[in-house]
């Protein structure tokens, strides 16, 4: 059955939903969402593409390992990609996947062990192995004769960043392999001509309780995980800035060039043990094991022993030990078929809830925190934690004086998960919600569940139908079963809508000058608010003011000389960022950091930028058509026109480098063609030739119309190639590419 018009909707608000967290999670390093609920909203894109296979895009995050490369290292292609592991939280699902892929192994090794019996020395082919998931960042680290050359991170699958100067400061990864002292010579293995190692390299618990506490004394932005503060301190571009005392744990293989093998290109448990003796650090609570029951009670043994160990593990991952059965089972095109992880339902514990408090962000929105008695909590002390919003509070009855259960999911933020309604007190009170903004008294708007409201659009429009379908044959309309009414429960958010609302403006700038965006690192939390509170910041430009301001600051608390030196330092040098962070920086809604380079590189500067039609924002590679209309739209009303007139006046750089393009020579068969790329490419990353046919002349863009000149069609190419057949759009496919393209 096709999918209905409110599936294909749903389908495109969970993928747009899913880039917004993936961007959120892996470039900004700033979830807004536990682990658990991101998983929970996949699964429903994959059941329903799975449903409705027409509803699958070759762009959807079900597909697409969800990192990104980062700004300012080099880019590399992995010689094999880095994939995202498949993951469930249930026992069942489990048990279910170790049978029936161990059924399907079966049918390959047919006379080879395990289930079916055999005799080779290699053991059953259904072996299992078991390794702890700690929650890090993936690394591949290549050694060639023995000397790290690369290390790379997994990016966006196929190419990661190079940030081999960053990891010389890890002590635990060895610069050089060489055997462990305790290895006898004789057992030595010889060290392989190249050796690609994947593993974690993460943050130990004490290490990240350290760095925040830092923060915190700084008035920066806490990091909500160790694997956030992990990832966020491998981006710095200077070494010296790398946060000290990160670890690592080596988990799986890459490319291996090697004379003799000793059995290590074989199963991995044997690949693990050699990698020991070379040196390189790997689990110590691994488990081989022959079945599913097995599996079970080593995953059950570890949930008791994971609490106790100095760094955060999130689950198992369960892998077939052998590699010809895993090169047999092969890869999907986000994760391999041989392995799944487990993840361990996330710790609770009981407290009391103090008070609720609204607080107002950066967008205006509205969030309820609370505060509740301290609790000890996976590792740390809670007293905080996120309600979201007033519908979820509604929905589990959330009170003040409730004694309520909570967890720390993928050790973000904590969540309230429910209300302990037999410990509940007399006279509790339901919960409430300001009608207007605490901080300025506008009156709040209210959003809905989009997926209801969607609901009554459809029913809306069926109604209308039935009525024109009864008028025809004047007879009396079918009657349509209506959906529950919306209500309070529905509610998802609050906004604060007025625009120079001051709470939301203290918001915007902490985020202005945060790390990622004008990296004004002298202009922490603290100082925003003493800025702001003593009048002297009230709108963005102010900020490029404040050099004129020096006595004023230097009468406020807590300032001396040097620290107005450096925060008028950090601002002169803030100005020449460019245009892709200043539009990071300005909360334009649904444009973050990855959008705001696309817009920039394409216009290189502000003006062009402001000039563009919204059919231009929208034509450009990677920005969905809700993130040109939220540009578009910032850029053509009067807050944001005022904002870049206060920027230019200050002298802010608002351009931005493009990628070089040759004036077309006229014989270049590209020159002035607008050109789309679908599909896979087998000689090509897609950015790499999307800059070749740019320097050719030629504009590419994102998506087919009748203006498009040719579409570039790899392997499994979809919708776009239908698209462009219909409209008889010229399409190529990979040999004709080859054959136009100069030597
Ligand atoms: N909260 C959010 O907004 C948000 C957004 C995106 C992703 N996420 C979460 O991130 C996860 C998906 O991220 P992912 O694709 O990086 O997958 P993942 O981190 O769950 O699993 C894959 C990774 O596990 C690591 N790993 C650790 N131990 C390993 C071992 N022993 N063997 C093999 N690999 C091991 C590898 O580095 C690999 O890259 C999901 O759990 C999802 O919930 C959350
Ligand atoms: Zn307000």
């Amino acid at each position: 059955m096709p999918a209905t018009a409110a599936q294909q909707q749903r389908a495109a608000t969970l993928r747009d939903e899913l880039h917004r967290h993936n961007r959120l999670y892996y470039t900004d390093a700033a979830p807004e969402i536990s682990d658990r609920e991101f998983d929970e909203l996949l699964r429903e894109l994959q059941d329903l593409e799975a449903e409705h296979p027409e509803l699958l895009t070759p762009d959807s995050p079900t597909q697409r390992v969800g990192g990104a490369p980062i700004e300012g290292f080099v880019t590399v292609a992995h010689t094999v990609p880095m994939l995202s592991i498949d993951n469930t939280y249930s026992k069942e699902e489990l048990d279910t996947w170790i049978t029936r892929v161990g059924k399907e192994i079966g049918k390959d090794f047919p006379d080879d062990g395990g289930l079916f019996g055999g005799d080779s020395d290699q053991p059953p082919a259904t072996q299992l192995i078991l390794e702890p998931k700690i929650d890090g960042v993936a690394l591949s680290l290549r050694y060639e004769n023995g000397v790290l050359t690369q290390a790379l991170t997994r990016g966006d699958g196929t190419k990661g960043d190079d940030i081999t100067h960053n990891i010389n400061t890890v002590n635990a990864i060895p610069l050089r392999l060489e055997p462990s002292p305790g290895v006898r010579a004789s057992a030595r293995m010889p060290i392989p001509d190249v050796l690609e190692v994947r593993g974690e390299i993460y943050m130990p618990n004490a290490v990240f309780e350290r760095v925040n506490a830092q923060r915190e004394q700084d008035g920066l932005e806490l990091f909500a995980n160790p694997r956030n503060s992990t990832a966020g301190t491998l981006k710095q571009k200077d070494p010296a800035k790398v946060i000290r005392g990160l670890a690592f744990i080596a988990h799986g293989r890459g490319v291996l060039e090697s004379e003799t093998t000793d059995g290590f290109d074989q199963t991995h448990d044997r690949f693990l043990a050699s990698l020991k003796q070379l040196g390189l650090p790997t689990h110590e609570d691994f488990r081989v094991c022959e079945t599913a029951d097995e599996a079970w009670d080593f995953v059950a043994e570890f949930d008791e022993k994971r609490h106790t160990l100095p760094y955060a593990t999130d689950g198992m991952v369960i892998k077939f030990n052998r590699y010809d059965v895993q090169d047999k089972l092969g890869t999907r095109s986000k994760s391999p078929r041989w392995c799944i992880a487990y993840k361990y339902a996330a710790e609770q514990a009981q407290t009391v809830l103090e008070t609720v408090e609204w607080q107002v962000g950066k967008t205006g929105k509205l969030t309820p925190r609370a505060t509740m008695s301290p609790v000890f909590l996976a590792g740390t002390t809670v007293t905080h934690a996120s309600l979201h919003n007033f519908g979820e509070m509604l929905r589990k009855d959330i009170r003040v004086g409730d004694t309520v259960v909570i967890e720390k999911a993928g050790e973000i933020i904590p969540q309230v998960v429910r209300v302990v309604l037999e410990k509940r007190p007399k006279n509790t009170q339901p919960p409430t919600a300001p009608d207007r903004c605490p901080e300025c008294g506008t009156p709040v708007q209210i959003e809905m569940d989009s997926r209801r409201v969607q609901e009554h659009e459809v029913y809306a429009r069926k109604v209308e139908r039935e009525k024109a379908k009864a008028e025809k044959l004047a007879a009396k309309p079918k009657h349509i079963e209506p959906p529950e009414p919306l209500g309070p429960l529905d509610e998802t958010a609050r906004y604060c809508p007025n625009p120079e609302c001051p709470a939301q403006f203290r918001e915007r700038l902490i985020h202005f000058v945060g790390r990622n965006q004008m990296d004004i690192d002298a202009l922490g939390e603290k100082t925003i608010h003493q800025l702001a509170d003593a009048g002297l910041l009230t709108n963005l430009g102010d900020i490029f003011q404040l050099h004129e301001k020096r006595e004023d600051i230097l009468a406020l608390e807590r300032m001396a000389e040097k620290k107005v030196d450096n925060l008028v330092q950090g601002i002169e040098d803030a100005k020449g960022r460019g245009l892709a962070r200043v539009l990071a920086g300005l909360t334009i809604r649904h444009v973050g950091n990855s959008g705001s380079r696309v817009f920039a590189r394409a216009f290189g500067n502000v003006d062009a930028l402001v000039a563009a039609d919204l059919e231009q924002l929208e034509a450009l590679e990677d920005v969905g058509p809700i993130t040109a209309q939220s540009l578009y739209d910032f850029l053509h009303n009067e807050t944001g026109q005022h904002v870049i007139d206060e920027l230019k006046q200050a002298g802010v750089d608002l351009t931005e480098e493009q990628p070089a393009v040759v004036e077309s020579s006229g014989d270049s068969p590209f020159a002035g063609k607008k050109i789309v790329l679908t599909g896979t490419l087998e000689h090509f990353k897609r950015n790499d030739l999307k800059a070749k046919l740019e320097t050719l002349g030629a504009k590419v863009s994102g998506s087919v119309s009748k203006n498009t000149d040719i579409l570039i069609a790899g392997e499994s190419a979809g919708s776009k190639l239908t698209k462009a057949e219909s409209l008889g759009v010229e399409v190529w496919n990979e040999a004709q590419l080859l054959k136009s393209l100069p030597e």
